[in-house]
């Protein structure tokens, strides 16, 4: 360093350190809190298209949803999540990381409408953070989260969960590959396999691998877990925010139903969403490589619960979360759930 002359920043200045930046790197400087800045490309992901918000005012996010995103009949409960945790992580300094979120689903979702995520700076301390998401639609808020963001920090490590032994994702088929067998199953009812077929099927933005052969339908009792591998679409973007966002879209993919497993019967009709979540995030991960996702779930009072845990291929517990749902038999003719905006 004494002998070459380099042009440098002084970036911090103590009595005994004076911490030198190249000009080169001074981009590392930057408080750029969340992937890809305010551009979307059609070379992402779709999952990573899905999460993407348009900058509005400070503090004020734009998101929609996309005419190739899951959406159930509303604004998928996943999108929700995905998409405030993203408005929230833009807000925050990018070296603290998301470690815990608390949602709760307000009103169904119109998705040919766009979402307002309006993000309040409860709390900006030296290691934590704190913010809180209104998802707002017409004027009403149908969607608010609480999350908590954490600086690096070293300390105790420990874990008691084990990851179940389970099948690798390549041994399994994928969900399409599913879909096409069942039709063809025959030891599966006619009725069923007819109803796969006509049913429209829109591709996810996230490959799913149950670790179960399951030759269950909707028709028929199953205990109430599930485990299953999942990963995103094509490669995402190397932000962990990125990351666990894409993890909190997918983890309201296949929960609540999961509920419903035992008291599935011919004929059954069902009216179900979900009504809160919350998730930990203990460990980094990357959402664009297997992570295995398993539940096990109860059902009381109209309200299935359901908690879960994601373990990376190593067997690291990488996120648990727990959710409950309203869970009814649909009253007859069902009345499918539309948006009150
Ligand atoms: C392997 C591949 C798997 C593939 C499976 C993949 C599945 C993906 C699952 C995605 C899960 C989701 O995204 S769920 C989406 C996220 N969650 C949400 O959007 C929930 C938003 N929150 C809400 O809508 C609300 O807070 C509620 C409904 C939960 C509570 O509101 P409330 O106003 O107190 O509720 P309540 O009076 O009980 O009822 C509301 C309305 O429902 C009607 N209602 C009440 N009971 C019933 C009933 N049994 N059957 C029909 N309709 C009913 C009422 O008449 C009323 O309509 P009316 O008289 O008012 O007209």
């Amino acid at each position: 360093m004494a002998s070459s002359t380099q042009p440098a920043d002084v970036i911090a200045l103590s009595k005994l350190t004076c911490l030198l930046l190249p000009k080169e790197h001074t981009n590392l400087l930057e408080s750029k809190s969340i992937w890809s800045a305010d551009e979307t490309h059609e070379k992402f992901s779709l999952a990573e298209r899905i999460l993407h918000l348009d900058p509005v005012e400070v503090n004020i996010f734009q998101g929609i949803t996309l005419p190739d995103a899951p959406k159930f009949g509303k604004v998928f409960g996943g999108q929700f999540i995905g998409q405030a945790l993203a408005a929230a992580s833009k807000t925050v300094d990018c070296l603290k990381i998301v470690h815990s979120l608390h949602a709760y689903f307000l009103l169904i979702g119109d998705f040919n409408m766009p979402i307002t995520y309006q993000v309040h700076r409860v709390r900006d301390g030296k290691s934590f953070a704190t913010r809180r998401v209104e998802a707002i639609q017409n004027g009403n808020v149908v969607f608010t989260l609480l999350a908590s963001f954490q600086k690096e920090e070293g300390g105790f490590n420990h874990q008691v969960a084990e990851m179940p032994s389970v099948p690798n994702p390549e041994e399994l088929l994928s969900m399409e590959e599913l879909r096409e067998r069942r039709i063809i199953d025959p030891r599966l009812p006619r009725t069923y396999r007819n109803k796969v077929a006509s049913r429209e099927y829109v591709p996810w933005p996230i490959e799913i691998r149950f670790c179960e052969h399951n030759t269950s339908t909707n028709q028929t009792k199953s205990p109430p877990s599930l485990r299953y591998w999942f990963r995103a679409k094509g490669k995402l973007s190397d932000d962990q925010a990125l990351h666990r966002c894409v993890a909190a879209y997918t983890s309201d993919l296949i929960f609540l139903q999961v509920s419903l497993n035992p008291h599935r019967e011919k004929g059954l009709k069902s009216a179900s969403v979900s009504l809160d979540h919350s998730m930990w995030f203990h460990r980094p991960f990357r959402a664009d490589d297997w992570v295995l996702y398993i539940n096990s779930p109860s059902a009381h009072g109209a309200r299935g619960f359901v908690s879960g845990q994601m373990f990376t291929r190593n067997g690291e517990l990488i996120v648990s979360l727990t959710q409950e749902g309203l869970l009814r038999r649909a009253r007859s003719p069902v009345s499918a759930a539309k948006p009150k905006l």
